[in-house]
Order: structure tokens, then C-alpha cells, then sequence
């Protein structure tokens, strides 16, 4: 599985407020940019936080996207890909409308008449779970590219940025950094779970470039 991380941030490395609602920090050509990466991607996959915060749909915008997906044999709309051991997302989330495929990768606690409910709402389970009750990503994907996922880009937030980090499974990451201040101690920043205290991933700068305001960074991990 090739992974794409993509996120935005403030200057201070924050991905929204500590109220954790959604922040616009991209301005029009980074969203533009985004458009075209989820435009390329086989998924899009965002953990249930992130569901919970924003109710992201995750389709592609732009109808000439759409078409070229389809031209070359593919759905108009890569799948959506929600991390969510416990099967926490709403029925009526967002990204289980029937504009794509929606898989939910679950952990073998989450409770069976949840799974029920949210295969009926139309997802498709996925049961990979970890030792620490939560998703085992690597275990996922090989899932995942049975059904034909061989390139999956990464919409955050910032538990399953880490996760992914800490897993050694982030092939390339793009960082918008937009031109405003968030803080505080408790907002989400681009990886935060328990934090490295050695061994550090080191990344490679691939990329500098101005868009919009702000800077777009690309690393190879
Ligand atoms: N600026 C941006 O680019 C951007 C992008 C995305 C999100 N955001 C913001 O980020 C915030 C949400 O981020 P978040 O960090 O709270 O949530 P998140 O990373 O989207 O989701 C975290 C949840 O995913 C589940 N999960 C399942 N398996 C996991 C694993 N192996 N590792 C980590 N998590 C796993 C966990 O819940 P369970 O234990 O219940 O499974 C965990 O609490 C929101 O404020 C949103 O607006 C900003
Ligand atoms: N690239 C980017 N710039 C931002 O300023 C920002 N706040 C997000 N946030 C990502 C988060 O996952 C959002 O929920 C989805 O970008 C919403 O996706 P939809 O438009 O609903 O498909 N992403």
C-alpha cells in the first residue's frame, strides 16, 4: 500500500482549535491541490475523530475529475476509509452516503449490533484490531488491497497521522502551512498519540513552494 499523508496546519503546527471544530487553514488552490490528490487515490482515510469533528464527506470535487476516474475505469469517487475500532460513526455520517464505497475498519471489541446498524447504513466492514484494541493499519491494508486499495491518501487527524508514523507506514507526506496562529496546549497537532521520545521518524524534503498564503511542504518518509 502506498500512503499519502496530507493535512494542513497553522504555524504552530496545530490542525484545528482546542474546541477541535474544523479550521479552515487551506485557502482555494490548497484545496484545489487536495482535490487532485484525492483525484488520484484508490481511498481516502480519516480516523473517527475526525468523522466526529467535521463530518467529511471525502469525495472529489471537480466533475472533470470525476469523469477522467471513470474514463479510466474506475468509480467517480475513490472509497472512504474511517479507522473506528469501536464503531463509533453516526449512521448518518456524511461519508455513508452512496456516492463511494465506504469501508470502516473496526477492531474485534466493537459491538456487534453497532456493526449491524452501520453495515445496513451501507459500509463495509473491515475487522482489523490490534493488541491495543485499536485499528492494526498494516493488517488493514493488506485488507484493503485485496479489494483493489493500492494507493491510500490520509486526511488526518492527528491520533492516526501518528499511528501511521509510529507504524512506519507513511510513504509520503504533504503539509500545507497556512499563515494563522492557533494554540493551545490541547489542540490537535499534525501527529500527537504518545509522542516519540527516541527514535524519531526523520523525513525527506522533497518540496518548498508558496500556494495561497501559506507554504506547501512535501516529504518522502
Ligand atoms: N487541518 C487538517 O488537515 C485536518 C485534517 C483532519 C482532521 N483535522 C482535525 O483533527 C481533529 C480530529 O483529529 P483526532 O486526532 O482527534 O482524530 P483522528 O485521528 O481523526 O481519529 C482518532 C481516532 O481514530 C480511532 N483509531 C482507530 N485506530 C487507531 C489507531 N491505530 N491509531 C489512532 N487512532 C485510531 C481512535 O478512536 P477509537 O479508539 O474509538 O477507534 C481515535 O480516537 C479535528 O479537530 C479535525 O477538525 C484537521
Ligand atoms: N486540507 C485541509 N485544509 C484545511 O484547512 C482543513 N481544515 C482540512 N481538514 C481536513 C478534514 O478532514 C476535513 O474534514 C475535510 O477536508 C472535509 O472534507 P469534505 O470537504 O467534507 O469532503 N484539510
Amino acid at each position: 500500500m502506498y500512503v499519502h499523508v496530507n493535512a494542513a496546519v497553522s504555524v504552530d503546527g496545530k490542525l484545528s482549535s482546542r474546541r477541535r471544530d474544523q479550521v479552515t487553514i487551506s485557502g482555494d488552490a490548497d484545496f484545489d491541490r487536495v482535490d487532485r490528490v484525492r483525484a488520484d487515490a484508490d481511498a481516502v482515510l480519516v480516523g473517527v475523530g475526525t468523522v466526529l469533528a467535521d463530518d467529511p464527506h471525502l469525495t472529489v470535487d471537480d466533475a472533470d475529475r470525476r469523469d477522467r476516474r471513470r474514463r479510466d475505469g474506475r468509480d467517480g469517487n475513490p472509497a472512504r476509509v474511517v479507522a473506528d475500532s469501536r464503531a463509533r460513526t453516526p449512521t448518518d455520517a456524511r461519508v455513508l452516503d452512496d456516492a463511494a464505497t465506504t469501508y470502516l475498519l473496526v477492531s474485534d471489541r466493537a459491538d456487534p449490533a453497532r456493526l449491524d446498524a452501520l453495515r445496513d447504513a451501507g459500509a463495509e466492514i473491515v475487522v482489523a484490531g490490534g493488541d491495543d484494541g485499536r485499528v492494526d493499519f498494516a493488517a488493514a491494508f493488506d485488507a484493503l488491497a485485496v479489494d483493489g486499495v493500492e494507493r491510500t491518501m490520509v486526511e488526518g487527524g492527528g491520533e492516526v497521522i501518528f499511528s501511521l508514523f509510529e507504524a512506519g507506514l507513511v510513504d509520503e507526506l504533504t503539509l500545507y502551512v497556512g499563515s494563522l496562529v492557533v494554540g493551545g496546549r490541547e489542540a490537535p497537532t499534525l501527529a500527537d498519540g504518545e509522542g516519540f521520545v527516541d527514535d524519531f521518524p526523520r523525513l525527506e524534503l522533497v518540496g518548498v513552494e508558496r500556494v495561497d498564503d501559506g507554504v506547501l511542504l512535501s516529504y518522502e518518509g
